[in-house]
């Protein structure tokens, strides 16, 4: 079932617009601090466009002024065609929002703001399954304040929803979710962007993104470090990659190997028998990552090594590179 229909028959001066948002330069300042630095995004009708970054990278700030919620101090920033602050009243009936820190009236019940909000549209998605989807009708009666924060994620993503937008903003959306509640939420992002709804979400979920995201979009210090398809990222650094839009080569990581030790190792001791081809880190005592091209002969070396100083090895991951991987060397280790 999808029960996605985006309505097109509202009266309005839109035109089918490509690519549905659009964000040049963008410049955001708090308190005369540049929080969002020369930003571009552009995000297409019928597809997931997931925005990862660092905590504090700009994200929030980013899509809340395509919302219409903050106004830019620098850049422009186009949905549908339109400003968000200046159009916000054509925008509002075809732009659904889901904020992070949900944003719902804390003394209203869970079905009444479902309502409230869908009767502000003239065509909205029929409640009952959203409702059952999104498993609403178990809390429908528990005022907002009292809601875990789980269920006021489903809550604020039905109400986003509800109005059968053509544009969703979805800071986050499966924070603090089960495992349950995230599948049914990744399933109804999924058919609306098959619906054709152009659909731009924040996580910190590698898993969401490699699983949802037609396209990824990696910022950090406010600016877009590196944008493509996952297949993309995850081939970015190799030689001939145009995808990292910073034009930095990035860690060259066609692959990775990792080891684990019966007894602790000195990496750079196992990085000198591998000839100065590797940097070998230790990830936690015992455990160690050979960074650089895995080869068979990188492989022999290694382990040929550890037999020869009498270490057993007691685990060989040779998994491909994840999101996760290119994110971490995108935007470095430590904690901001
Ligand atoms: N209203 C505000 N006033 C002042 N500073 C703000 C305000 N909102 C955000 N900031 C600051 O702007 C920076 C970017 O915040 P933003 O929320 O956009 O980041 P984010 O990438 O969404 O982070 P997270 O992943 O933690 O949600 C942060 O340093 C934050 O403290």
């Amino acid at each position: 079932m999808t029960g996605v229909d985006t309505p097109d028959d509202l009266d309005s001066p839109i035109v089918p617009h490509s690519p549905a948002v659009e964000v040049a330069g963008l410049v955001k300042r708090y308190d005369g601090r540049t929080v969002v630095d020369g930003l571009d995004l552009t995000a297409e009708a019928g597809a997931v466009t997931a925005v990862l970054g660092p905590n504090g990278a700009g994200k929030t700030t980013t899509v809340e002024c395509c919302e219409g919620l903050r106004r830019p101090d620098g850049g422009t920033v186009r949905v549908l065609g339109l400003d968000p602050v200046a159009d916000a009243g054509v925008l509002r009936p075809r732009v659904g929002v889901m904020l992070q820190d949900g944003g719902l009236p804390s003394g209203a019940r869970a079905h009444e703001v479902l309502a409230h909000v869908a009767r502000m549209y003239a065509s909205p998605a029929p409640l009952a399954p959203l409702v059952e989807r999104l498993g609403l009708d178990a809390f429908a009666r528990t005022t907002v304040r009292r809601l875990s924060g789980g269920q006021r994620q489903r809550l604020a993503l039905a109400v986003a929803v509800v109005g059968r937008p053509r544009v969703l903003f979805l800071d986050e959306p499966s924070a603090g979710m089960d495992p349950h509640a995230r599948r049914a939420v990744w399933e109804l992002v999924r058919e609306h962007r098959d619906a054709g709804v152009a659909v731009v979400l924040t996580t910190h979920l590698m898993e969401e993104a490699e699983g949802l995201a037609d396209r990824v979009v990696v910022v950090d210090h406010g600016r877009v470090v590196a944008q493509g398809t996952v297949p993309e990222l995850l081939a970015a650094g190799q030689p001939g990659s145009p995808h990292v839009a910073d034009g930095s080569p990035g860690a060259a990581v066609p692959g990775r190997l990792r080891l684990r030790t019966a007894t602790p190792v000195v990496a750079a001791d196992l990085a000198a028998a591998l000839g100065g081809s590797h940097v070998v880190e230790e990830r936690t005592t015992g455990s160690y990552e050979l960074v650089g091209p895995v080869t068979p002969e990188t492989v022999a070396r290694a382990t040929a090594w550890l037999a020869r100083h009498g270490v057993q090895l007691t685990q060989l991951d040779l998994g491909r590179r994840t999101l996760e991987d290119v994110f971490l060397e995108l935007t470095g280790r430590s904690l901001r």
